[in-house]
C-alpha cells in the first residue's frame, strides 16, 4: 500500500472531484457515510453519550456530517465547534447548516478554556478538530481541550488523524495531540502512525477507502510503501522442479565469540531455515563443537582465534557473507571484519557488532560492497548516525546515509523500516513478543539466506523483514508474546512462508 503525504492527499482530493465530477460536499457526504457505517456497526444504536468536537476546516466538516447521520439514527450526540478562527472552510459551513435541519440542539461554540465541557469516562469522543490541514502546533485554550480529552478516560475516535499530529513531518516533542483509542484514516495510514514517538497517538487504526482517483494514486511517488501480506506475496520466488542445492546459494555466517556462540547458532540456523542451499558458520574455534552439535545441517569453518576472531582467511568467491552477530569489537576482530568486507564484492549483510565496528571506524564504510544490507536496532543506529530529535529526523538521517553510501538500512523496531536511498518500506508484521534476545540474529540469517537465493538485496531485506515478523506472529499464537524465543521465531519461518498464500488479508493495525 502506498503512503501518500498530507499534501499529496489534498491534491488527490481535488483531482478526484474533477475526475468523478462531484462536488466536495458530495465527497464529504460519501466519506462521512463510510465512517458513520463503521461506527454504527460497532455501536449498534447503543445509548452512550457521544461528544463530537469539530474544527472549522474540512475535518470539522466531516465531524458535522458524521454527527448528522448519528442524530438521524437516534444516537445521543452533543456537537462542539472549536471556534478558533473566522476562516471557516466552505464545506464546514455547508455541513454546519445541514445539521441545523436535523436537530434543535445546535452545535455549541467553544471560544475559551471555560467553555470546555466536562468529558466523562463513559463518553465516546469523536475528534474531528484537525486532519491533514494542521499547519502549526495546537496552542492556547485548544491545547487545554486536547489535554482534557486525553485525561477523560473516554473512548476517543479520531477522524482521519488524531488532532494535533502531523502526517509526515517532524513536530515539537511536547505538542498537544489527541491520544486516540481508534483512528479512521482516509485512503492510507499516515507515515507518523508508524513511528514510535508519534504512532502512539493513532491507537489502533483502520483505513477507509474513500474512492480517491486511482490514476492519481498510481502515478504518485509515495513517501513510503507499507509491506502487507499481499506485497510480500509479490516478492516471493517459488522454486523450480529440477533445481538443486547449488541453485540456492551458500551463506557464510561470520558470527560469535566466547559466551556469544549462540548468536552464530541463531543466525546460521535461520539462514538454513529460510532456504539457503548451503550454510557455513565461520566461528572462533570455541564455537565449533557447539555449532556442529546444535545445527547439524550447518557446516563450520573455524578461525585461528579460539575465543574471538583473530583473522580472516576464507576465500569468499562462492559465498554470500553475513557478518556481525556477537563478534565483539576488539582490535583483532576489527581487522578480521575489515579483511572480510574488503575481500567481498557481492552485497553482504552486516548486523550488531559489525555495525558497531563501522560506527567506530567510519573509514571502513567505503569498503562495504554496494547494496549491502545493514540491520541496526536503534542503539546501533545512533552509534552509526548520531542522535535524532524525532522519529521523522531518524528517517531523514537514514535516507541521507543510505543515499551517500549506496547501502540499505533496515531500521528495526515495532514497524521495521527498510531504507534504500529515498525509498522507504514499512513492515506490517511482527509483535512485541519479538522483543527478545537473539531475534535480530535470526533476522540477519533470514535476509542473507534470501540474498544467497538470488533475491535482490533490497527485496531480500523487505521480504525477510516481513517473513521474520510473520513467523513471530504465527509463533505467538502458540507461545504467547512472553514465550517467544529467537529460536522459535526461526523455526516458524517455513510456516510463515506457507501462511503467505493462505492469508490474503493479513494486515496489522
Ligand atoms: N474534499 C476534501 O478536501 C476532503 C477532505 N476531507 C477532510 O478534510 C481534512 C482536511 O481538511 P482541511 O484541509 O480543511 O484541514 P483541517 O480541517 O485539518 O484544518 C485546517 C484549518 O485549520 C487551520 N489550522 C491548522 N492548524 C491549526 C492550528 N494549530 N491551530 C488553529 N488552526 C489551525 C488551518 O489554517 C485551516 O483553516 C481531512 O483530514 C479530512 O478529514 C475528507 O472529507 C475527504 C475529502
Ligand atoms: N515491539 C515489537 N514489535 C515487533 N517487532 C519487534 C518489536 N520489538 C522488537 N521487534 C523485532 O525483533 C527484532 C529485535 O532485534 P534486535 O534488537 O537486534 O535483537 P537482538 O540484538 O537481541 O538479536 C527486530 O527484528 C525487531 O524488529
Ligand atoms: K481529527
Amino acid at each position: 500500500m502506498k503512503l501518500l503525504t498530507a499534501q499529496q492527499l489534498a491534491e488527490a482530493d481535488k483531482v478526484t472531484l474533477l475526475k468523478q465530477n462531484i462536488s466536495s460536499e458530495e465527497l464529504m457526504e460519501r466519506v462521512s457515510m463510510l465512517v458513520f457505517n463503521k461506527i454504527h456497526e460497532r455501536l449498534g444504536g447503543a445509548p452512550v453519550p457521544i461528544k463530537i468536537f469539530c474544527g472549522i476546516g474540512n475535518n470539522g466538516g466531516d465531524g458535522l456530517a458524521i454527527a448528522r447521520h448519528m442524530i438521524q439514527h437516534g444516537y445521543q450526540v452533543k456537537v462542539y465547534i472549536t471556534n478558533c478562527s473566522k476562516h471557516r472552510s466552505e464545506d464546514f459551513l455547508t455541513h454546519y447548516d445541514k445539521i441545523k435541519n436535523v436537530t434543535k440542539d445546535w452545535p455549541t461554540l467553544l471560544d475559551c478554556k471555560d467553555d470546555i465541557p466536562v468529558i466523562n469516562g463513559g463518553d465516546i469522543v469523536i475528534d474531528a478538530i484537525f486532519g491533514i490541514g494542521l499547519n502549526r502546533p495546537i496552542d492556547g485554550w485548544m491545547a487545554d481541550l486536547i489535554k482534557q480529552i486525553n485525561e477523560s478516560k473516554a473512548f476517543i475516535v479520531s477522524i482521519d488523524m488524531p488532532s494535533g499530529l502531523y502526517a509526515d513531518t517532524a513536530q515539537p516533542a511536547d505538542s498537544a495531540v489527541v491520544r486516540a483509542s481508534h483512528t479512521f484514516t482516509f485512503n492510507n495510514p499516515k507515515l507518523s502512525f508508524f513511528l514510535p514517538d508519534t504512532g502512539v497517538f493513532a491507537g489502533s487504526f483502520e483505513v477507509i477507502d474513500i474512492g480517491l482517483d486511482p490514476e492519481f494514486v498510481n502515478n504518485t511517488e509515495p513517501i513510503a510503501t507499507l509491506i502487507t501480506n499481499q506485497a510480500a506475496q509479490a516478492i516471493y520466488k517459488p522454486r523450480t522442479k529440477f533445481s538443486h542445492k547449488g541453485d540456492y546459494g551458500h551463506t557464510l555466517v561470520m558470527a560469535g565469540s566466547k559466551g556469544k556462540i549462540g548468536a552464530a547458532v541463531l543466525s546460521a540456523s535461520a539462514a538454513i531455515n529460510t532456504g539457503s542451499g548451503k550454510v557455513t558458520a565461520y566461528v572462533p574455534s570455541c564455537g565449533n563443537n557447539i555449532l556442529q552439535t546444535s545445527v547439524p545441517e550447518v557446516m563450520t569453518l573455524t578461525d585461528a582465534g579460539s575465543e574471538h576472531f583473530e583473522g580472516f582467511d576464507v576465500e569468499l568467491d562462492n559465498y554470500n557473507l553475513c557478518v556481525g552477530p556477537g563478534i565483539g569489537t576488539g582490535d583483532a576482530v576489527v581487522s578480521a571484519f575489515a579483511k572480510a568486507i574488503k575481500q567481498q564484492s557481492a552485497p553482504v549483510v552486516i548486523d550488531a557488532d559489525g555495525i558497531n565496528i563501522l560506527s567506530a571506524n567510519k573509514k571502513l564504510i567505503k569498503d562495504v560492497p554496494e547494496s549491502s544490507v545493514l540491520t541496526p536496532h536503534d542503539g546501533e543506529l545512533e552509534r552509526l548516525l548520531g542522535k535524532w530529535s524525532s522519529g521523522m529526523e531518524r528517517l531523514e538521517l537514514a535516507k541521507t546515509f543510505s543515499s551517500k553510501h549506496n547501502l540499505i538500512l533496515v531500521l528495526k523496531g515495532a514497524h521495521t523500516i527498510t531504507v534504500s536511498g529515498t525509498n522507504m518500506y514499512i513492515n506490517d508484521s511482527g509483535n512485541a513478543g519479538m522483543a527478545t534476545a537473539g531475534s535480530g540474529d535470526v533476522l540477519s540469517g533470514v535476509i542473507s539466506s534470501l540474498i544467497s537465493q538470488k533475491y535482490e538485496p533490497l527485496m531480500a531485506a523487505v521480504f525477510g523483514v516481513y517473513i521474520h515478523g510473520a513467523a513471530g506472529d504465527l509463533a505467538a499464537q502458540t507461545y504467547a508474546h512472553e514465550g517467544l524465543k529467537a529460536g522459535i521465531i526461526s523455526n516458524f519461518v517455513g510456516p510463515a512462508i506457507l501462511q503467505l498464500f493462505r492469508n490474503d488479508t493479513a494486515q496489522r493495525a
